[in-house]
């Protein structure tokens, strides 16, 4: 994906690349910290801002800490739920799931030119209503049991493997993603692995897992 662009996965053979979702709470001046380190160890294509159950205004605050880090690296800074926030913050873009705004409520909000990204479950209904109605990218998940969010469905891996050979749209695989369970979805064509705990959690440190997140994708893109 590109910063303050539209996702550029289009060409078949790209390969795949780690979106980062941020942990659930964090303190945002040690996190930037984690985040600076996590950016510099490897490519990364969008950093999500993802907070729940806090203010506006703690939100706006903690995006204009960590939205530059993102960008300087050159990763999309997505905001999580919010198009309204998003669209007030110049953010790159938004995510929204189904239960959030319907996909042309947020893409009204945020304008023609931010990347809009939608939630699909493990639904292939769902992913082809937001394509065909202009997402610039469609989430599955989740494809492993995950503590970060109770989550509403389990995504099988041949979804991944029938989007990819069917659709042009960009999928994102989510949910207890890691190093050491993400190979069959890279496989099978994923385009970005959103994660959150097997980057922040990860034994040797988020710079450690974002590097070794990238390993596999190039050992994979060159097979
Ligand atoms: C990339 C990505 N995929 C899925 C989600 C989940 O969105 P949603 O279903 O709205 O749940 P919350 O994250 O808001 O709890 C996501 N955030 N990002
Ligand atoms: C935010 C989110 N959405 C999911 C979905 O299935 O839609 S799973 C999930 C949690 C992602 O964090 P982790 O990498 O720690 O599992
Ligand atoms: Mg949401």
């Amino acid at each position: 994906m590109a910063a303050a662009g539209k996702p550029v996965q289009d060409d078949p053979k790209a390969p795949c690349r780690l979106y980062l979702i941020t942990p659930p709470v964090f303190e945002t001046k040690a996190f930037s910290e984690v985040l600076k380190a996590a950016l510099g160890a490897g490519d990364v294509a969008c950093v999500q801002l993802r907070l729940k159950d806090v203010t506006d205004d703690h939100i706006m605050r903690t995006a204009d800490a960590l939205m530059p880090l993102a960008q300087r690296a050159g990763a999309a800074f997505i905001l999580n739920d919010r198009p309204d926030l998003a669209q007030a913050l110049g953010a790159d873009g938004v995510h929204v799931g189904q239960d959030d705004m319907p996909y042309a409520e947020a893409r009204r909000l945020v304008g023609p030119d931010a990347i809009v990204g939608v939630t699909c479950h493990d639904s292939r209904h769902l992913a082809m209503e937001a394509g065909e109605a202009g997402a610039d990218y469609v989430a599955f998940g989740a494809f492993f049991p995950t503590a970060t969010k109770d989550a509403k469905s389990r995504a099988p891996l041949e979804l991944v493997s029938w989007w990819s050979e069917m659709m042009t749209v960009p999928q994102v695989a989510i949910g207890g993603i890691t190093t050491a369970n993400c190979t069959p979805l890279v496989s099978a064509g994923a385009d970005f692995l959103a994660v959150s705990a097997g980057v922040w959690q990860h034994a040797e440190g988020p710079a450690a897992a974002v590097a070794a997140f990238n390993r596999i994708f190039d050992d994979i893109a060159r097979q």
